[in-house]
């Protein structure tokens, strides 16, 4: 705080005409530089051999405060950055001032095209934001020259040929089924059926097959093994209803859906409103029905008759990404397992952090287990396990980004039929999460506005005052 005090103009006139920024805008504008200053060091330093080690070493040092949001924002900038790079050469906005800070222009690009869209304060933030039809123009016009629909495939356009990382395709049974599949691509390719998931075709590495009339069809999606595999292991029954929380941009949404085989409901849930198109072209494209809504999960009412009936969850939300990962599994739990009749919460991540993984499954165990939930073993038979940092972590299931070529983290909860026990019958409330405590003591909002930020940040204020959701209109 005061460092951004002392960034203030002196004139008593010029402090006036500037608003006070809110806890968030300071937030995310600090998070920014202290981003900016430690990508200016990856980037300057050997940065692919050892961007990851360079870069956790480099966020906790002691001068960068925000360490989560800022690791995150400088890996998911890095990731996006030949892409971003395009994106400014096509745009030619900067003049030789932002040059001069064109790590700060990254980040600042990332977040405004592929972040989530948060308090834009300072001047760098103006100045790109002011140029933002000129920057998702060039983009445009980069996938239309690159050939590709999806930012997803520019991002594997662009990424360094592994040549040992096999193409993986999974079949929208929807459409078709898996041997006509196979007979089609074998026509073009070796193609095998994948030994773990259901519906996955292992293809050889390098096989660009962002052409196939397949793909272009939606009889197939380009889809890796360990994130097909987070879907199968909620492994939702036909006549199911069940809740994609995160969807966006929907690949395990249609998972779902294809599970399905098409009956029961699918509901997927989108914070982003610019994420909902590309959820709806997937749903589109996948053929399956879908109802898409632009929500927060956190602000659903689990007793809405659109969710009352819900039996199977499925929590992926942006890791790394918003920096307040841990608190979202114990924001769902007491909110939405207390329906009885969910009985299947899978929470992913593409994160390898412990942090994102096991520390959040551990903090929340003990509220899962008053609700009746216990951890299951997806695929049993794949050898890589969680950490062994809470009881029970050979049931947690992780991929390797080296040695599985991705790093996934799934944690499957299941609750069997009699297990529940009701919150409000427990006389022992020392599980609850804050929240529910706070409602028992009818603590008055200013009190708990007080009392809630100070442990789990901003999503308490998410879950209490958060914004009515709307529809979104596929039609
Ligand atoms: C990792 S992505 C999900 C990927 C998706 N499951 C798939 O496989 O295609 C996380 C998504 O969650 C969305 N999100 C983050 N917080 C959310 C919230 N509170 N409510 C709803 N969606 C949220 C993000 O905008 C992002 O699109």
């Amino acid at each position: 705080m005061a460092r951004f005090k002392a960034k203030q103009p002196s004139s008593g006139a010029a402090e006036k005409k500037k608003p006070r920024m809110s806890n968030a805008e300071r937030s995310a504008y600090f998070s920014r530089r202290e981003a900016a200053k430690v990508l200016r060091s990856v980037l300057q330093g050997d940065a692919h051999r050892r961007a990851v080690a360079s870069i956790k070493s480099l966020v906790y040092s002691p001068s960068i405060k925000n360490k989560k949001a800022t690791f995150a924002l400088v890996c998911q900038t890095l990731k996006h950055l030949p892409i971003i790079k395009d994106v400014l050469e096509g745009a030619n906005i900067l003049n030789s001032r932002w040059k001069r800070q064109v790590e700060l222009v990254y980040i600042i690009t990332y977040d405004i095209l592929f972040g989530q869209e948060i308090s834009f304060v300072g001047d760098a933030e103006k100045f790109l934001l002011q140029r933002k039809v000129s920057l998702q123009s060039a983009l445009a016009r980069l996938l239309v020259r690159k050939k590709m629909k999806r930012i997803e495939d520019l991002l594997d356009h662009y990424q360094t040929p592994d040549v040992s990382k096999p193409r993986y395709v999974r079949v929208n049974t929807l459409k078709l089924d898996v041997d006509s599949a196979l007979i089609e691509l074998r026509k073009q390719y070796m193609v095998e059926k994948d030994d773990l998931v259901p519906d996955l075709l292992k293809l050889p590495p390098k096989c660009d097959l962002h052409d196939h009339p397949l793909v272009m069809n939606g009889s197939v999606f380009m889809q890796g093994k360990a994130s097909s595999m987070v879907a199968a292991a909620l492994d939702p029954e036909p006549g199911w209803e069940v809740l994609d929380a995160c969807a966006a941009p929907g690949n395990k949404t249609v998972h779902l859906a294809a599970l399905m085989r098409g009956k029961g409901k699918v509901i997927a849930c989108e914070l982003n409103k610019e994420r909902i198109k590309r959820l709806a072209d997937t749903v589109r494209l996948s053929g399956a029905y879908i109802e898409v809504f632009h929500s927060d999960f956190l602000s659903l009412d689990p007793k809405d008759p659109p969710y009352s009936k819900v039996r199977a969850i499925l929590l992926d939300p942006s890791c790394s990404g918003s920096g307040t990962v841990a608190e979202r599994l114990d924001h769902l739990l007491p909110s939405h397992a207390a329906v009885p009749q969910v009985e299947r919460i899978v929470y992913s991540t593409c994160s390898i952090h412990q942090l994102e993984n096991e520390d959040v499954v551990k903090s929340i165990l003990p509220l899962a287990a008053s609700h009746g939930f216990r951890l299951a073993t997806p695929f049993p038979q794949w050898h890589r396990r969680g950490l062994p940092v809470l009881e029970g972590f050979e049931h947690l299931l992780r991929t390797d980004p080296v040695e599985d070529k991705e790093g996934f983290f799934i944690a499957l909860f299941i609750r069997e039929e009699g297990s529940v026990i009701h919150p409000s019958l427990s006389p022992d409330s020392s599980h609850l999460s804050l929240v529910e405590r706070t409602k028992r003591k009818n603590l008055s909002k200013k009190e708990a506005r007080i009392i809630m930020p100070t442990l789990f940040g901003g999503m308490f204020k998410m879950f209490l005052y958060s914004k009515p959701s709307f529809r979104a209109n596929l039609k």
